[in-house]
């Protein structure tokens, strides 16, 4: 089954074709990430997939429904960290997983999101006191909050440290192993092959291949996704 189809989504600022046609499917209980160029469109397309913007021309299903026509139906079952995502400065880490949690119909319990995101030692801080990495890992938990079955993260580790990020793949990965769909946006490479079943490559505003990473290594006779990707983004230049 698949949790996540897109299917010719097109989005256009002013004359700016952010999103020129792109297509992939994401099965449910997958794990698949979305690389590419700064500007190829990924964010665009995410913001269509939770319903934040509505596309000019494609169609986009979530679990079966249309984000921009069900979006508050769909926030039930989604959980979200996007780039730049902000709380209020005086907000405090255990009222902001309370308050989250309190949006959802199925939350889990919140204290144990903030146990299982190691966030209890800062229950009490405020948001604005947070350093960059903390503030990182509230967003990721509140992404997690209301049980989702759909996760998307986009820029999951920007900001970590290298133990809080090798921490945070480990989060994501009991996220797969209990058959949570999760969308993955990453410049990161080694980030998106310990993680990720498949991947999208964008490239101006399109999708340039699709496959698991030793698919998208053989196919261009690399050694790497990193690789891989650099043949792919280029092919068409
Ligand atoms: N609100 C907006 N108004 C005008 N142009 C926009 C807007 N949002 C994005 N764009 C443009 O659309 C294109 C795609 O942007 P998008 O943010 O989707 O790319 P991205 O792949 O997420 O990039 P990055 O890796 O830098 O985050 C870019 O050319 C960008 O300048």
């Amino acid at each position: 089954m698949e949790a996540i189809e897109v299917t010719d989504l097109r989005k256009t600022y002013g004359g700016t074709h952010a999103v020129d046609g792109v297509t992939f499917a994401v099965r449910a209980g997958e794990t698949f990430g979305i690389v590419g160029h700064n500007g190829a469109g990924k964010t665009t397309t995410v913001e269509c997939l939770i319903g934040l913007r509505r596309a000019d021309a494609g169609t986009v299903r979530v679990l079966g429904e249309d984000p921009a026509r069900r979006r508050r139906a769909l926030a039930q079952r989604l959980g979200v960290q996007l780039q730049d995502s902000s709380l209020p400065e005086r907000m405090k880490v255990a009222e902001a997983l309370r308050m989250f949690g309190s949006l959802y119909r199925d939350a889990a319990d919140w204290r144990r999101v903030m146990d299982r995101w190691s966030l209890r030692p800062l229950a009490r801080k405020a948001f604005g006191d947070l350093s960059g990495g903390q503030k990182q890992r509230l967003m990721l938990a509140l992404a997690m909050v209301g049980d989702p079955e759909v996760v998307v993260l986009d820029e999951l580790t920007t900001g970590l440290d290298p133990i809080a990020r090798r921490e945070t793949w480990r989060l994501i990965g009991d996220l797969r192993t209990a058959g949570t769909t999760v969308v993955l946006v990453s410049h990161y490479f080694d980030e998106i092959e310990a993680l990720c079943d498949r991947v999208a490559v964008f490239a101006r505003g399109r999708v340039e291949a699709t496959g698991t990473p030793a698919e998208l290594i053989a196919r261009t006779g690399t050694a790497s996704l990193e690789e891989a990707y650099m043949a792919l983004e280029g092919a068409d230049r």
